[in-house]
């Protein structure tokens, strides 16, 4: 199983990094070359050495131990130029693939369905996006060109070395694969121990994401301790899982200290044997320990990656699983849709959400027809199918069964992009970011400017209201709400759908109870907003059922009446009349 799991993660690591070092072909040559030209050098300057040492011991020419030690640092300072490089361009390619790779997951994640978000926590996102990718970075740069360059190294090394006496080159060779094994052997104790550890800080992230988010509501209900209870627990368990990581890391490091001094003694041994049969010089016995400590090097990359790989294997799993996840929304279609207000019609639809249980079906059997250019109520009670009406027609989600139009196209065959662009939404919890007015007007648009702005609040009869604002369209706002009461911040939403000049307009009215100035403003943009369009309103207020054109009745899914407003009003027996009536006796009680 772990064996499947590992060649599983292998075989995404491959394909990950050929899909993004593709672009950078040439970086990756340049820096493979850089890698073999260093290792060349490497195998070089210890042969200088030894020329060095016994040309010293036979006295000759000065100048032929100059030329010796000019080389000698020639070459090292090559060798120290050309690893600057090789890091260099390492960083700048796993950068670059990293980054790329970031973008396709952020881009994946924003083209799933809704039900993809609303069943992960932010935090949990971030890591996936951001944390597991981090973690890919030196997999990018170097994995394979390490794991290439080092096995290289060695061989190399060892190949001298047999060719300079196969004595020497046995027993190191022997040596290299003893402490090879070890090590390895010591690896697979201490993998389970970091992998704990990274799971374990990714729940915490996540945690800590759910629970900053939604720090308003927690310590509204007093639940704080709750939270500091688990954050607690949470840093607890970390601790131990920390340290037995750090123990198995410790003790893989000081064996690696303890072979390398075995190795010395075995090459010095050699050596010392060698010489005193005379086989080799002195010169070479120096170039043998040389060697031996060079070997370090290459075992201890080689291992390191294997360790980095094995830790990262979860996150090369995870980020694949990612990517691997499928939108449950078909295709986008490539249509577009006729200009002006748009007819919105729901033919026999049947929705039910991915988590539901199967009989649980969210909207059932749902037909209803609004012309261009008129405004329709839905009402219902809590759950009744509302939201989820607005969700399927901004392709959040996709029917099971049956059609939507608009504008007498059907939605699963509109190019997304127009579709976004023709339909506007303001939500109940309208989304303020960290910045001015006037970006959150624009959403960063910057070909918006400050009179097209000042003309949408003034159509909309906000200006009076930014002009109360500090520094007018400059006034930073704060984050989460801006600082805004929820009437305000869906005033501004009116805004910024009335600057996007949507031809479908969705307001889910805000539900909690308004101050009579700021439900006058919100009444008169309304009027504004639908001027000229079609509307859809989740409405909570009578006010606003008394403006709009038609009413649809939900209940448990179902339609349970719809008609022209005045219609139905006057019906006695409709639910729409009585709800009229229970509203009026609610405001006059
Ligand atoms: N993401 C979801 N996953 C599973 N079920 C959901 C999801 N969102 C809503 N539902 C269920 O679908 C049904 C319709 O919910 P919906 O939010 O459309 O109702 P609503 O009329 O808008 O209610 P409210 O007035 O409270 O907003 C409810 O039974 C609800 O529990």
């Amino acid at each position: 199983m772990k064996l499947a799991l590992r060649q599983f993660a292998l075989n995404s690591y491959t394909r990950l990094l050929g899909h993004y070092l593709k672009p950078q072909q040439v970086r990756v040559v340049v820096l493979a070359a850089a890698l073999l030209a260093s290792i060349a050098l490497q195998l070089i300057n210890p042969q200088i050495l030894r020329y060095f040492i016994d040309t010293a011991l036979t006295q000759e020419a000065k100048s032929s131990l100059l030329q010796a030690a000019l080389w000698f640092i020639g070459i090292a300072l090559a060798t120290q130029g050309l690893t600057l490089g090789a890091t260099y361009l390492g960083e700048t390619i796993a950068w670059k693939a990293t980054n790329a790779l970031r973008a396709d997951l952020a881009a994946h994640c924003l083209h799933l369905d809704l039900s993809f978000h609303q069943s992960r926590t932010p935090g949990e996102l971030v890591e996936r996006v951001d944390g597991d990718v981090t973690t890919l970075a030196r997999f990018f740069s170097r994995f394979a060109l390490s794991i290439l360059g080092n096995g290289l190294l060695l061989i190399g090394i060892l190949t001298v070395l047999w060719f300079e006496d196969w004595r020497v080159g046995l027993s190191l060779t022997l040596f290299v694969l003893g402490a090879m094994g070890l090590l390895t052997r010591l690896l697979r104790f201490a993998l389970p121990a970091w992998v704990a550890y990274r799971q374990l800080s990714a729940r915490f992230f996540g945690f800590l994401g759910e629970y900053l988010a939604g720090r308003e509501d927690l310590q509204a209900n007093g639940s704080v301790s709750y939270v500091k209870h688990r954050f607690h627990g949470m840093l607890q368990q970390w601790l131990p899982i920390f340290h037995r990581a750090r123990l198995a890391q410790t003790t893989l490091w000081s064996t690696s200290v303890a072979l390398l001094a075995i190795g010395n003694v075995i090459a010095l041994g050699m050596g010392a044997y060698l010489w005193s049969q005379t086989v080799i010089t002195l010169g070479t016995v120096y170039m043998i320990f040389y060697y031996n400590n060079q070997l370090r090097q290459p075992i201890a990359n080689i291992l390191s990656e294997l360790t980095d790989f094995q830790q990262a294997q979860a996150s090369i799993l995870r980020v694949q699983e990612l990517l691997d996840i499928p939108s449950h929304l078909p295709p986008t279609g490539e249509q577009t849709l006729p200009p002006g207000a748009l007819t919105v019609a729901f033919d026999q639809v049947w929705f039910r959400y991915a988590a539901s249980e199967p009989q649980d079906w969210a909207l059932q059997d749902v037909s209803w027809c609004l012309p261009a250019g008129e405004v329709l109520g839905v009402v219902g009670r809590t759950g009744s199918g509302k939201t989820t009406s607005t969700r399927l027609l901004l392709r959040f989600y996709a029917a099971q069964t049956g059609t939507i139009r608009l504008g007498d196209v059907s939605l699963e065959t509109i190019d997304t992009a127009c579709l976004r662009q023709r339909v506007g939404i303001v939500t109940q919890e309208v989304q303020l970011f960290q910045a001015t007015i006037r970006d959150n007007l624009r959403l960063f648009d910057s070909t918006i400017n400050d009179e097209q702005i000042q003309q949408a609040l003034a159509q909309l009869g906000l200006l009076d209201w930014l002009r109360s604002q500090p520094q007018c369209l400059d006034t930073l706002l704060a984050s989460d709400s801006g600082g805004l009461s929820a009437g305000e911040a869906q005033l501004l939403a009116f805004a910024r759908i009335w600057l996007r000049d949507p031809s479908l307009v969705i307001l889910d009215e805000a539900s909690s109870r308004l101050d009579p100035m700021t439900e006058r403003r919100i009444e008169r943009a309304t009027q504004q907003l639908m001027q000229g369009r079609t509307g859809i309103i989740i409405a909570h207020r009578l006010s606003t059922l008394q403006r709009v054109d038609r009413i649809l009745f939900l209940e448990q899914g179902r339609v349970v009446e719809y008609g022209r407003r005045h219609d139905l009003a006057n019906q006695p027996t409709s639910r729409f009349a009585h709800l009229l009536k229970m509203n009026v006796a609610n405001t006059l009680s």
